[in-house]
């Protein structure tokens, strides 16, 4: 593999240029609240704070937060984890945040299908994950710096293996079935690529790898090369190559720095994210944004954990992912400049050694929330 330029640490976008702007800046925005679950409520709290400290250093909006109590404690008093009008009610807002959805005495089946992706499976087809090495934390791959591992990840986020089709009959008998079908649609595959596009072409490198496995699945995955191959000739500057996702996992650990964007399917790009966020320093400090590009619908941002049951209610979880999710939040809203504002604070106050446990660090919850807010403030 040819050894690729590095570009520098905070030059890189998770939005192609043009979408990233809400068509009417606001003096306030409404976005809905949604803590959830497990250490969901924990973060998200963090990060309501942090985002309130930089509107107000930046001075030109405010954020106005409506807390939906969304959650499996709602599903197992009321037997629903939303309303029925559930839909009207995000619609009156500018945007998501949201935690993580997940309850030791609920099927996990049921709470992400009641929650997560009731929201998001129907409208938001993108789904964009950032990693890198943030400066003053370590990769366990040794030796790894700040920018040699930067990467987008485009997770396609409306069908493949979470398009819900499927069944079970012949219950309990031995002959019993469960099918979960993969549905991959030309028109769903072209518009993520094109996005995928996009972002690639907006990042310094012009870098798209992506990853299918059209050895072994013979329809829906070929297609998939068939629609990206045909998309890539409206970039033509965008250089791009294909990974079978098996061999994937070894080029991102062997080989961080050749890779930049990432276009995956649904499932694919889930379980790659996690590594992706793992290989960067933990799965507590990515972000995740579940775009809706036609902004029908507002967008969704979450850090791409769980509800982390073994460490809920310790005060303990790292708050770093839900901080980016929020800068990412802004940078959708057209908020620029908060957004480089908070990130710096993070990065700042990683640099100076406040961490959490996952990161090696001894800082909690409250203590890495009140360094960013200071930052923030000093900036
Ligand atoms: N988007 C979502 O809401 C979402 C995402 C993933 C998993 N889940 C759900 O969450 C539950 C638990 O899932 P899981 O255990 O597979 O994954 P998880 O991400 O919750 O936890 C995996 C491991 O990472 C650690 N971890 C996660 N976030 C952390 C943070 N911010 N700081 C420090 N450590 C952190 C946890 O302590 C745990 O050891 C399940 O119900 C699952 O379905 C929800
Ligand atoms: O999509 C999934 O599998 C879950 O929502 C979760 O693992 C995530 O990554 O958001
Ligand atoms: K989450
Ligand atoms: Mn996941």
């Amino acid at each position: 593999m040819s050894p690729i330029a590095i570009h520098p640490v905070n030059e890189t976008a998770a939005f192609p240029e043009g979408y990233a702007t809400q068509p009417e800046r606001k003096s306030t925005y409404k976005i809905a609240q949604i803590g959830a679950d497990g250490i969901g409520p924990e973060v998200i709290e963090a990060g309501v704070q942090a985002v309130h400290a930089v509107a107000k250093k930046v001075g030109t909006f405010k954020v106005d937060f409506s807390e939906l109590d969304w959650s499996s404690d709602r599903y197992k008093k009321t037997g629903s984890y939303v309303p029925v009008d559930y839909i009207e009610i995000l619609k009156k807002h500018d945007a998501i945040f949201f935690g993580a959805v997940g309850a030791p005495d609920v099927p996990d089946h049921i709470s992400l299908w009641g929650l997560r992706l009731a929201i998001c499976q129907p409208y938001m087809y993108a789904n964009v994950r950032r990693t890198k090495v943030l400066p003053g934390t370590s990769s366990p791959l040794k030796n790894l710096q700040p920018g040699q591992l930067d990467w987008c990840i485009i997770r396609e986020n409306s069908e493949g293996e979470y398009a819900g089709h499927g069944g079970r009959s012949h219950r309990s008998l031995d002959h019993e079935i469960g099918t979960e079908v993969t549905i991959f649609t030309r028109t769903g595959i072209r518009r993520i690529a094109r996005y995928a596009f996009q972002v690639a072409q907006s990042r310094p490198r012009k870098l798209l790898n992506y990853v299918t496995k059209s050895n072994a699945m013979r329809n829906g995955m070929v297609l998939w090369d068939e629609v990206i191959n045909e998309v890539s000739k409206e970039f033509p500057d965008v250089t791009m190559d294909h990974m079978l996702v098996d061999a994937m996992t070894v080029r991102m650990t062997l080989h961080p720095d050749s890779l930049d964007t990432i276009l995956a399917t649904n499932l694919h790009a889930d379980i790659l994210s996690d590594l992706a966020a793992a290989l960067a320093g933990s799965i507590g400090i990515a972000p995740t944004a579940n775009i809706d590009p036609s902004r029908t619908m507002p967008s969704m941002f979450e850090p791409i954990h769980g509800s982390a049951f073994d460490i809920t209610g310790m005060g303990i979880a790292n708050p770093v992912g839900t901080f980016w999710s929020a800068c990412e939040m802004l940078d959708w809203l057209g908020e620029h400049e908060a957004s480089k504002v908070l990130m710096k604070a993070v990065e700042q106050t990683c640099a100076d050694g406040i961490t959490t446990k996952d990161l090696g660090g001894s800082a909690n919850t409250r203590e890495v929330t009140d360094a960013v807010i200071q930052r923030i403030r000093a900036l």
